[in-house]
């Protein structure tokens, strides 16, 4: 900008009247006394009374245009109040621009405009403020300055001149000129500023203006931090992410493909016929999964949870066919006997299909192993069209593991039972809860019964929440099944939904004929052998029976089965033979010596052994008691671990025995002066309760006597202290424990003659049953004469 002086030059315009002042129209400006302010003074007429103004040495009128647009504004367009302004400069520019510095120095009112001037020229009157000093007054002179102060602090940079100017203006008036001046106001706001001639009333409105300023300015500044705190921190993440694909890059961890398996996942999403809820979830992680670097830690787990969401059948299905004819041959194809179970299954099966939304209690097989129970619930999924699942619950503590982990675990999965569900992929299939009574007690893990209560109850399992999953599935589908091998441990609640259905297991009759129909048939083709390159001569069956196994259900049997099976495929993969008849005697090459042999003959050879029959998990065994006798003053010893109850039970038995020694021919000073050893053996089996009563006191007897025990014998009862034998449990099982073991005599108490029913006809026929009343009758069968 050149910077140069108008000369003032003579021109014929006549001297201005006393009062009279050219005046310059502003467009957008405001001068306010006590003011230096540069005005641009572009059009020809402002030209012409600002140079006016030099010439004359007089000061210039200037006023504010009501419209800003208006580019020759007559006397009536302008406001009629304004500041009488001395100019100080005045400037032109190199490009052909004029500017004043002025400086305001009071206010005025137009009185009138005279023409005849090549500029506006007006009568002018100076008006004077009106100041009423006060003690408000000061509060507000006070108050505006802090209000300035607080202003300015806000302001980025401001001229230390300013500051100062604030600080020692004295008169009130000013001070507020001077405030508004530097406050960004509309033209007309400052207008009416400058028309206000109290000073009180002038003070107010410009601290009203001036507060509302600190308030969009402290807003302003507030929302300029928070716009930067985001900026930073996006700033930060983009710097994270940019440092870690570089750092994926350098591990050959590309980005390739991710995008692509992203899409893939919302392209299951869109496949899986989610529930709305369901599907409402998937969608806000699959949108997590995308905003996440693939290197995050949580990346994983929230993978994992919509993989976990996506495995699941939300509402796939098999259709289901109940057809009792046909169901009725499947169970039969695929089992032998059972005919009883089969019928109860079979009436479950009708009660379902007329009403399947009915509250069918739950089917528990209860029985010892490999008696059928898993094979029973295969078939009855294969009978009902459904698939099969299977949730082992055998030493399950933890309440999470039915339920499902909470997804802040490391690893976390859901429950066993929809995993299950995952597995076989429907949402309907049969279900089998195999070991329900194995179940661990509640504990601090949470009580895993309850979570199976919730499975099964039909009231709450339509909206099953498993606690990895936290969405509600429904389970009212599944056709649940249970199995257990004893009644006692599966917790109150959980039977009480249940019906139980009793397998006790199988003689050696039942088990060749499962053997030849079943386990063998299906042992060869697992080989891979022909029926005529395997044949098993008549007696081979019950020599394996007899020989290598001992059990009630049918396990170990199909496990000989395909050892032998496979000792066949080989001799016949080798080519040194076609097929091959195998012999009772062949069975010590294959399977080596036998595991089983009738021990009972060789236990009881001396006198103090009896041959008793206990109730097991795994279906009843026999049990040998051994009493012998050193000198000694009349002591009972027991070993071999046995419980309270067998403990008394033992003790009873010695009393009885001291009591009617004189009937049995034992002398009193023979049991006086031995000490007298009660030993059990056998380790696997439980030994407790009271039904050994019968064989101690036969034990001791036969030892007192010196009469040996019949080795064909068996016996079970508790005994009463006058010799009453009385009921035990579990006959059917210890009977067919007996029948294994090669007894050919049982002795049971005649008041468990109504159990007779449930044992088994063949066993019937191959058994002597010997009903006894009191303990003398048991000891009149089991003892050799003497
Ligand atoms: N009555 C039967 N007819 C035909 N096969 C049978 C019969 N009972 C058992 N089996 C067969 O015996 C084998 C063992 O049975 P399964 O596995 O069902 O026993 P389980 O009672 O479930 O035993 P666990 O309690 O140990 O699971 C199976 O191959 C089964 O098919």
């Amino acid at each position: 900008m050149s910077d140069t002086h108008v000369e003032a030059h003579a021109s014929s315009t006549p001297v201005l009247p006393d009062n009279v002042l050219p005046v310059l129209p502003m467009r957008n400006l405001v001068l306010f006394p006590g003011v230096v302010l540069p005005l641009g003074v572009g059009r020809a007429q402002s030209i012409a009374a600002a140079q006016e103004a030099i010439r004359q040495e007089c000061p210039i009128a200037v006023l504010l245009q009501k419209d800003p647009d208006n580019s020759a504004p007559g006397p009536e367009d302008l406001y009629p109040v304004g500041t009488v302004a001395s100019v100080l400069r005045y400037v032109t520019t190199g490009d052909g621009g004029h500017h004043l510095i002025a400086q305001g120095e009071g206010r005025f009112r137009v009185r009138e405009f005279l023409p005849g001037y090549p500029f506006l020229a007006a009568r002018i009157e100076r008006l004077e403020e009106v100041t009423v000093t006060s003690s408000e007054l000061d509060a507000r002179v006070l108050h505006l300055r802090q209000q300035a102060g607080e202003a300015l602090s806000l302001l980025p940079q401001v001229p230390q001149e300013l500051a100062q100017a604030i600080a020692h203006v004295e008169q009130p008036g000013a001070l507020a000129d001077l405030i508004a001046n530097f406050l960004d106001l509309k033209a007309e706001e400052r207008q009416q500023i400058l028309e206000n001639l109290d000073v009180r009333s002038r003070l107010e409105q410009v601290s009203q203006f001036l507060s509302y300023r600190i308030e969009v300015m402290k807003l302003s500044r507030k929302i300029g931090e928070q716009t930067k705190e985001v900026m930073d921190r996006r700033q930060r993440e983009f710097l994270l992410r940019e440092q870690l694909k570089a750092i994926q890059q350098e591990l050959g961890e590309g980005e390739e493909g991710d995008n692509g398996e992203l899409e893939a996942l919302s392209h299951a999403i869109d496949e899986a016929e989610l529930p709305t809820e369901v599907e409402a979830v998937a969608r806000k992680e699959l949108r997590r999964l995308q905003r996440m670097p693939e290197g995050a830690g949580e990346y994983g787990m929230v993978r994992s949870y919509v993989d976990a969401i996506l495995a699941l059948p939300w509402s796939k299905e098999t259709p289901e066919r109940i057809d009792i004819g046909e169901a009725r041959s499947i169970l039969d194809e695929d089992h032998y006997d059972l005919d009883k179970i089969k019928r109860r299954i079979l009436e479950h099966l009708a009660v379902h299909r007329l009403n399947p939304d009915g509250k069918s209690p739950i089917l528990c097989f209860v029985g010892p192993p490999g008696v059928g129970k898993t094979s029973l619930g295969q078939s009855i999924a294969r009978a009902m069209g459904r698939k099969f699942a299977r949730v082992s619950l055998g030493g399950v503590h933890d309440e999470a593991e039915i339920r499902g982990h909470r997804r802040t675990y490391i690893g976390a999965l859901p429950g066993h039972v929809l995993q299950a569900l995952g597995k076989v992929e429907v949402r309907n299939p049969v279900m089998l809860l195999d070991e329900i009574d194995k179940l661990g007690a509640g504990g601090f893990q949470g009580d895993p019964a309850a979570a199976l209560l919730e499975v099964l109850d039909p009231e709450q399992n339509r909206t099953f929440r498993d606690t990895y999953l936290a969405l509600p599935f429904d389970l009212s589908h599944v056709f649940f099944i249970a199995t257990a091998n004893v009644l006692d441990t599966i917790p109150g609640p959980l039977r009480d939904r249940m019906e139980i259905i009793t397998l006790s297991g199988y003689t050696e009759e039942d088990k060749m004929h499962i053997a030849s129909r079943y386990l063998l048939p299906r042992q060869r083709e697992a080989a891979g052998l022909t029926a005529e390159q395997l044949v098993l001569e008549e007696e081979t069956l019950p020599a394996l029976i007899r020989g290598y196994t001992r059990e009630a259900g049918c396990r170990s049997l199909e496990r000989e089965l395909g050892a032998i099976c496979r000792w066949v495929a080989v001799r016949i993969a080798e080519g040194s033979s076609g097929g091959m008849r195998i012999r009772p005697d062949d069975l010590a090459t294959i399977l080596g010596p036998q595991h089983f042999e009738n021990e009972v003959a060789s236990r009881v050879a001396l006198p103090g052994v009896a041959t008793g029959l206990a109730w097991t998990p795994v279906g009843g065994d026999i049990l040998f008691i051994e009493a012998s006798k050193s000198p000694g003053n009349g002591r009972l010893i027991l070993t071999g671990q046995l419980g309270d109850v067998m403990k008394e039970s033992a003790q009873a038995a010695m009393s009885l025995v001291k009591a009617r020694a004189a009937d049995w021919q034992i002398a009193q000073e023979g049991i006086d002066k031995s000490d007298i050893h009660i030993h059990i053996p056998a380790g696997a089996i439980p030994k407790d309760g009271p039904s050994a009563g019968v064989t101690l006191t036969v034990a001791l007897i036969s030892l007192l006597t010196g009469r040996k025990v019949r080795p064909d014998v068996a016996m079970t009862g508790e005994i009463s202290l006058r010799g009453l034998v009385l009921p035990v449990g579990g006959i059917k099982e210890k009977v067919l424990a007996a029948l294994r073991a090669g007894i050919h005599t049982v002795l049971l108490p005649v008041r468990n003659r109504r159990d007779y029913e449930d044992i088994p006809e063949n066993a019937r026929q191959q058994l002597t049953f010997i009903w006894i009343e009191r303990v003398e009758e048991a000891v009149a069968q089991a003892l050799e004469a003497g």
